[in-house]
């Protein structure tokens, strides 16, 4: 594991910009795993900046993302979807059909999340995984006690998941219950995996996800079982690594 920590969140999300554009001026057709939340907005804003400086070309790029809420249409605000085309999609030469979030509408989720595990196989795996970290060690949406052998299925969100991501909506009811999400065994797929955290409320993920065990009771744990991860964290999200125990 390589871990980059930065002085504040501004050059983390440099830092993980950089790390994108050179892989897509490496292999401009790359496969990309993308992830939401605040976390990665800063790293979009950047690769934004970058492709408007003519820096990068999306035409060829894929993209597969980690996950959505169940039961939210793609244009509804929250919906993963259109988050993805606000911050990012919308704002690039990205074709707009290689672009992959799993459907949160299906009637059948069962049978959504194999489609969506195909098309992991099929059009990835992802060259670079970006992805962020919940405060209890959730990534994606796998919450604690997921199967470290577990593919994209369909997960109950912990209420502490949905008051954290309870910001973004009007009222605590609207926060969806259910939500499609890559697993474990998926995200492991990646070939390269960035995992980013910011900010003093995710030191303590930071400090077990370093010196805990894997365990399944901490689902970030099994990255570290990963051959290629690489952790940008910046000096609040890192406060705790060297005060160990
Ligand atoms: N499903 C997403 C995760 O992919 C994300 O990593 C996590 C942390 O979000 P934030 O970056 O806003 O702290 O939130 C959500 O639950």
């Amino acid at each position: 594991m390589e871990v980059i920590v930065t002085n504040n969140y501004e050059e983390l999300s440099r830092k993980a910009a950089e790390i994108i554009d050179s892989q897509l001026k490496k292999e401009p057709a790359s496969v990309l795993g993308l992830a939401t939340g605040s976390t990665p907005l800063g790293t979009y804003k950047e690769l934004v900046k970058s492709y408007e400086k003519g820096q990068t070309d999306y035409n060829g790029v894929s993209t597969l993302n980690l996950d959505e809420y169940v039961g939210l249409s793609p244009d509804h605000h929250q919906s993963y979807r259109c988050f993805m085309d606000k911050h990012f999609f919308d704002l690039i030469n990205i074709r707009k059909e290689n672009t992959y979030v799993p459907d949160g509408r299906a009637e059948d989720l069962a049978e959504e999340s194999s489609r969506y595990e195909q098309i992991i196989d099929e059009i990835g795996p992802p060259d670079l995984q970006l992805l962020g970290i919940g405060e209890n060690g959730h990534i994606g949406f796998n919450e604690p006690g997921t199967s470290f052998e577990s593919g994209t299925h369909v997960v109950e969100l912990t209420p502490s998941t949905r008051q954290a991501n309870a910001r973004f909506f009007d009222t605590m009811e609207e926060v969806p219950t259910y939500a499609v999400t890559m697993g474990i065994q998926s995200i492991h797929k990646s070939k390269r995996i960035i995992l980013l955290a910011s900010g003093k409320h995710k030191a303590e993920a930071i400090r077990q996800l370093i010196y805990g065990e894997e365990d399944e009771q901490f689902p970030a744990s099994s990255l570290k079982g990963h051959p290629d991860l690489t952790l940008i964290v910046d000096q609040e999200a890192y406060a705790l690594v060297n005060e160990k125990g």
